[in-house]
């Protein structure tokens, strides 16, 4: 048998690129992940990228609004119950969603680097706008659906999904956050790599019928069939085959590889079960778009660390983005 990787993306013809910085931390309470995009392009993930064949722009959505996000992180006023920093979320992921609109109108493939998950309302909005038949996939340890009721932690890293699902009492989302167009259906994202799911979310994903691949069905399956699996739950007429948007928190692989990140959960995917998820989308033309977050430099407690999240996470982006290893 030969098999081939023959990477393809039927909806980027030309092969134009946008890396979208979404240095932003203010979802979860760990400072460092808004460092993230510094370190992955410090890594020359720009040239390699360039080298794979994309005319490549980075784009900085963040740079005039960051210090007033600075400011309004001091401002304990931006309290919601025990959610935290409702506006400045509303806020910076409403600019996310329009620079990623931008890309996407100038036939830009966005990928986006946290930064933490609640980024992805805006990246994964902007997506939908433009493809609406579009799937998501999520790739995480964690669901991050919880509802402004459900949240034990009141970190909207936690929540993305549930606003992009328009799942939270319209009542209760603060002003900031109304954007959203919350459109997602449910049967329009699979999750791979869960393994630490709180009960409400539980609850949540079973009342939907979401389809959720546990590191179980990792290990039952094989990441092949549950890829496969994955993708024709979220394009189930065309057996698989639709636009695809990848949202990747680097915490879906084990600590091991990724070892700075903010909620690590160990017992996660192998190096190889993590890029050849990415190796395959990339073979199937369908990836529309792609966010890599929670890559987090201060959380190292060795050196190591640091370069071995920041090279993981590197090689995601290239496997995604045509990367083959013959
Ligand atoms: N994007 C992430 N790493 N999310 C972790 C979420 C953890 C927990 N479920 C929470 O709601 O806070
Ligand atoms: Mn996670
Ligand atoms: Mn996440």
């Amino acid at each position: 048998m030969t098999v081939t990787t023959a990477p393809s993306y039927k909806y980027y013809e030309s092969q134009r690129l946008s890396i979208i910085t979404a240095p932003f931390s203010g979802g979860q309470s760990r400072s460092g992940v808004e460092k993230g995009p510094k370190y992955m392009l410090n890594h020359g993930l720009q040239n390699s990228l360039t080298k794979l064949g994309w005319s490549t722009v980075i784009t900085e959505p963040l740079s005039s609004a960051i210090l007033q996000i600075k400011k309004d992180e001091m401002d304990q006023n931006d309290r919601m119950g025990i959610v935290k920093r409702p506006n400045l979320v509303g806020k910076v992921t409403k600019l996310i969603y329009e620079t990623v609109t931008k890309s996407l109108s100038n036939e830009r493939f966005p990928l986006t680097l946290g930064g933490d998950h609640s980024i992805a309302m805006g990246t994964v909005s902007a997506v939908i706008d433009k493809f609406p038949d579009a799937g998501l996939l999520w790739i995480d340890a964690h669901a991050d659906i919880n509802t402004l009721t459900s949240t034990d932690s009141g970190n909207l890293h936690g929540c993305p999904v549930s606003f992009l699902m328009g799942l939270n009492d319209k009542k209760m989302v603060p002003e900031s956050m109304e954007w959203i167009p919350g459109n997602l259906k449910p049967n329009k994202i699979a999750y791979i790599g869960l393994r630490d799911i709180d009960e409400g979310e539980k609850k949540i994903l079973k009342n939907l019928g979401i389809a959720a691949f546990s590191m179980y069905h990792v290990d039952r399956l094989g990441i092949n069939e549950v890829i496969e699996m994955a993708m024709r739950a979220i394009h189930p007429e065309t057996n698989g085959d639709g636009p695809i948007m990848c949202s990747y928190d680097v915490d879906a692989l084990d600590p091991l590889y990724v070892p700075a990140t903010g909620t690590p959960v160990r017992g996660g995917l192998t190096l190889r079960e993590g890029l050849f998820l990415v190796e395959r989308l990339a073979e199937t033309g369908n990836l529309v778009g792609l966010d890599i977050v929670e890559v987090n430099p201060d959380l190292a407690s060795k050196d190591d660390h640091v370069s071995d999240t920041i090279a993981t996470s590197c090689s995601i982006a290239r496997c995604a983005l045509g990367e083959t290893l013959l």
